[in-house]
């Protein structure tokens, strides 16, 4: 299939099969789509009011992020209009702007996360490639070095002030989120940021077309986000669920409210305690679907390790520290396809915990020899645990 096909061309067509490249196996496909998409579960991610007390927003979010890996923030002090100016204002490039025009934005799928105009792939274990039903445009926006608005779509004129705007607001808000994330588990508020650094922002809006075949596609396959923390906002059609407890639940599409996604390197650093979010898109027969979703990434010099204040005795690390560009390139690869890209990184926390215990024990400067552990291939703790 050419690159340049978009599902928005395909959907306009008026078919009423999608291309086989866009059948999921049976395992994947939605359950059941019903015509009141509202109707697919009872069960709500929970919501967190910013403006309450300390004291009731720690506890909320501690088990919002234990429990689900997501969770709706209210009264979270980026402006109504600028959300709703933001949705509005990315609505044209994709309902209006000609292919040929769309085109001049195309992003370069030889690189992951190229800037620009694209419909992303993700290639199964078995490298057979399914096809999500969307279209995207990624916005590098963080640090100030990536940012360049002339890249991003000429119209409507307010459209790059406000995607600037927006991406500014997010950095805040991910800041404040991140430290309440660490307050909640007994850190300094500065923790989960110290150990990231600078961010990384990606801003994708995602657009789904309508779809002839919603039960037997996904607009976006199973999988958690990469980075630290997701930001996401969408229309009031609806479509994204979330995974808990084996069950897919839909996250109710509500106007003034920002989503947060606990991702991947969270559930790292939290060794475990965190959990990231397993998420995914279903697609509907008559609505297009519009969400915007903003990515705060480490940069990929930086090495993830689990905080040395949540390892202990009896909470073992339970994953082995990373390079965030090794991570990402194992990601692109080999992409999971509902699997946790996470997993790899595992440790079998038995063997390790005794190895790093008796390690400690000898020697005083227990916090060097922590990250040394989890460097050094882990059969050689294992024998200097014996010597
Ligand atoms: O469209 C959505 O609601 C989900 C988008 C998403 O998960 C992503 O871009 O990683
Ligand atoms: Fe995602």
């Amino acid at each position: 299939m050419e690159w340049a096909v978009r599902v928005q061309i395909l959907s306009q067509m008026g078919i009423s099969e999608v291309p086989s490249q866009y059948i999921q196996p049976p395992k994947n496909r939605p359950e059941s789509v019903t015509e009141n998409i509202a109707d697919l579960s009872c069960k709500h991610v929970p919501a967190v009011d910013l403006c309450s007390e300390k004291e009731s927003v720690l506890p909320a979010i501690r088990e919002a992020c234990r429990e689900w890996g997501a969770f709706h923030v209210f009264n979270h002090g980026v402006p109504t209009k600028l959300l709703d100016g933001l949705r509005r204002a990315c609505l044209p490039f994709f309902n209006d702007f000609q292919m040929e025009d769309k085109l001049k934005y195309a992003c370069n799928p030889n690189f992951a996360a190229s800037e620009g105009y694209g419909s992303r792939l993700l290639v199964s274990s078995e490298n057979e490639t399914v096809l999500d039903w969307r279209d995207y445009f990624d916005h590098h926006t963080l640090p100030l070095s990536r940012r360049n608005p002339s890249a991003w779509p000429h119209f409507p004129p307010e459209y790059r002030e406000l995607m600037a705007n927006y991406s500014d607001e997010m950095r805040v808000l991910a800041q404040r989120l991140l430290a309440l994330m660490s307050e909640s588990l007994g850190l300094k508020a500065s923790c989960i940021e110290d150990a990231v650094g600078e961010f990384y922002q990606n801003i994708t809006a995602s657009y789904y077309p309508p779809c002839p075949q919603p039960d037997l596609t996904l607009g976006l396959q199973s999988h958690s986000d990469i980075g630290v923390i997701t930001l996401l906002i969408q229309d009031d059609v609806g479509g994204l669920q979330v995974l808990k407890d084996g069950e897919w639940l839909l996250v109710d599409p509500l106007p003034n409210a920002i989503l947060v996604l606990v991702a991947d390197q969270t559930e790292i650093i939290t060794n475990g305690k965190y959990k990231t979010c397993v998420h995914r898109a279903i697609t509907n027969a008559s609505k297009a679907r519009l969400s915007i979703a903003t990515f705060h990434d480490p940069a990929k010099t930086v090495r993830i390790s689990p905080v040395s204040d949540l390892v202990s005795q009896s909470s073992p690390p339970l994953y082995s520290s990373v390079l965030y560009r090794d991570y990402l390139s194992s990601w692109y690869s080999n992409a999971p396809e509902g699997k946790r890209n996470l997993d790899k990184l595992l440790l079998d926390t038995s063997n390790y915990c005794s190895a790093l215990y008796a390690i400690k024990k000898r020697n005083k400067n227990s916090q060097v020899l922590f990250h040394l552990c989890n460097e050094i291939k882990f059969d050689v703790c294992i024998e200097a645990s014996k010597a």
